[in-house]
């Protein structure tokens, strides 16, 4: 079975879909790291994110074992993996990498901005996890100085804000809802009960535990 969610910054969607793989035993790819990784190679080139030609060769030969990098995690990645992850050419080369992962026999969970729009429109299950954006942005402040990267509140909000906007306005692959996804709105559920109401619909589908 294939489970595709998708939603804004910080909306909780790669905690649902981290604990919804573990319990039906399916393989999840958090498809965000995919453009935080082409962003932060272009970086490390000291290439600008703008250059769509070295974004684009950046995407083809783009290594797994990268995905690890703990700079992928930051804010400044998520900003500038926003900026590459617009142009057509770099979401063209991730296309592939991403539905042969969704191809594995079993199925898997994958989260991103367009999993059940583009990359998996057959998935079984999809969900568009959301939330207020203070709410996202209370979140990521909290989870970012947990992390040793303090920043100050007014700041995520703004740049979730950004982010959302951008994301959503592209051409390509822009953030929507697909036709036939379940909405999961967080802004007053905990982790726990965000699982809850994604494994009923999920086992509404067929879902089996792994
Ligand atoms: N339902 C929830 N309620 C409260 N906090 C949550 C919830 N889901 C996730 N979080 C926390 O919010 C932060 C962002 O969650 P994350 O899953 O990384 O979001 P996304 O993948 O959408 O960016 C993390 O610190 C996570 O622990
Ligand atoms: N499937 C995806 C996943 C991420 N992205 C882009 O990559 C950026 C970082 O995504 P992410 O999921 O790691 O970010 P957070 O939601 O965790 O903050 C997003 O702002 C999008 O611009 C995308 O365009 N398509």
């Amino acid at each position: 079975m294939v489970i595709a969610i998708d939603g804004p910054a910080a909306s909780g969607k790669g905690t649902l879909a981290k604990r919804l793989a573990l319990y039906y035993g399916l393989p999840h790819l958090d498809t965000g790291l995919l453009y935080r990784a082409v962003a932060l190679t272009l970086l490390d080139a000291g290439r600008d994110l703008a250059d769509e030609a070295a974004a684009a060769a950046a995407a083809q030969s783009l290594s797994p074992d990268f995905l690890g990098d703990p700079r992928l995690r930051g804010s400044a990645m998520g900003e500038a993996a926003s900026i590459v992850s617009a142009q057509g050419a770099v979401r063209a080369a991730l296309l592939d990498w991403q539905r042969r992962f969704a191809g594995a026999p079993a199925g898997a969970v994958l989260d991103g901005r367009d999993i059940g729009t583009v990359v998996c429109p057959d998935a079984a299950v999809k969900l568009f996890v959301t939330a207020s954006a203070e709410e996202r942005a209370r979140r990521r402040h909290r989870e970012l100085g947990g992390r040793g990267e303090p920043v100050a509140y007014e700041a995520v909000l703004a740049d979730i804000l950004r982010r959302d906007a951008r994301d959503a306005d592209r051409d390509a692959a822009p953030l929507r809802v697909a036709e036939d996804a379940v909405v999961i709105d967080t802004t007053s559920l905990d982790a726990e009960a965000a699982f809850r109401a994604a494994t009923r619909v999920v086992d509404g589908r067929g879902g089996e535990r792994g």
